[in-house]
């Protein structure tokens, strides 16, 4: 009989873990896969890798057919902890200001999307995974068995981002910061495809006044409910 409930069992589970930017997603959600032993998605570094591959060609970032032939070609590995761009380490290069601006331009072009899709859903393999982004929930894993969306305040977010640069040895201004993010969060919001949202069943998670940790537990409670559900054929 054909089981098309989310936690049908031919399928490895996914955790979903949506939201804008320097809300925690990605150092959450690398968290919790490490608790469970779940292979890791950081979806928004492939959008990162497709924009420092469409400028270091020297292609405009508006060029959907050239950046989306980029993207379906894109020579990325994720390898302990470093991402590799070809034979190029660009584990740093592809966290810059910059480049985060022009993976949320490139990211509202359809055809990078479309390029980009099936090779996320690739990731999904047992025993788990654990998707950050912002359409890991919505669009690229819409039957996972749990889903949550993660915010914190724009202050909070900011001053966050604003910490991890200056810790890492960057200059950074907290008043262009704010304004850099507003930009980009509009713009993920605003775009006609694949939209920043919550899914409908997503846990929303606000993490203005909380921990890591008690973000990781909050996440790891919501699972273990989710899978009690299924199991109860709920
Ligand atoms: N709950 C929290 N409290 C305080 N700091 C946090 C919290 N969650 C994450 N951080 C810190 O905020 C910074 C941004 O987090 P992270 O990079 O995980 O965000 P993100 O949502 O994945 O961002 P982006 O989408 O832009 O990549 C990191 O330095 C991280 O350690
Ligand atoms: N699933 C995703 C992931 C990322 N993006 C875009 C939008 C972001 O501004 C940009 C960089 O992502 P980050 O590394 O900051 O998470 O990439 C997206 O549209 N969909």
């Amino acid at each position: 009989m054909k089981n098309d409930s989310p936690l049908a069992a031919h399928r490895s589970p996914v955790i979903t873990i949506d939201g804008p930017s320097a809300s925690g997603k990605g150092t959450v959600a690398e968290r919790v896969a490490r608790v469970l032993g779940f292979h890791f998605l950081d979806s928004g570094a492939l959008y990162r890798l497709t924009a420092l591959s469409a400028m270091k060609a020297g292609a405009s970032l508006d060029d959907e057919a050239a950046v989306a032939a980029l993207a379906a070609a894109l020579p990325a590995r994720f390898r302990d902890g470093r991402v590799w761009l070809a034979d190029e380490d660009v584990t740093d290069a592809i966290r810059a200001e910059a480049v985060g601006e022009g993976a949320s331009k490139v990211a509202a072009l359809p055809a990078v999307r479309a390029a980009l899709l099936e090779r996320q859903r690739a990731y999904r393999q047992a025993p788990g995974l654990v998707a950050d982004g912002r359409d890991m929930g919505t669009v690229i894993f819409p039957d996972a068995p749990a889903k949550v969306f993660l915010t914190a305040s724009a202050e909070a977010r900011a001053e966050r981002r604003y910490k991890q640069l200056i810790e890492k040895g960057n200059s950074a201004s907290l008043a262009d910061l704010v304004a850099d993010m507003q930009a980009r969060d509009a713009r993920d919001t605003a775009r006609a495809v694949a939209p920043l949202k919550p899914a409908p069943d997503a846990l929303l998670l606000d993490t203005t006044h909380m921990g890591i940790e008690t973000a990781v537990q909050a996440v790891l409670a919501h699972y273990a409910s989710c899978e009690g559900r299924a199991q109860q054929g709920n």
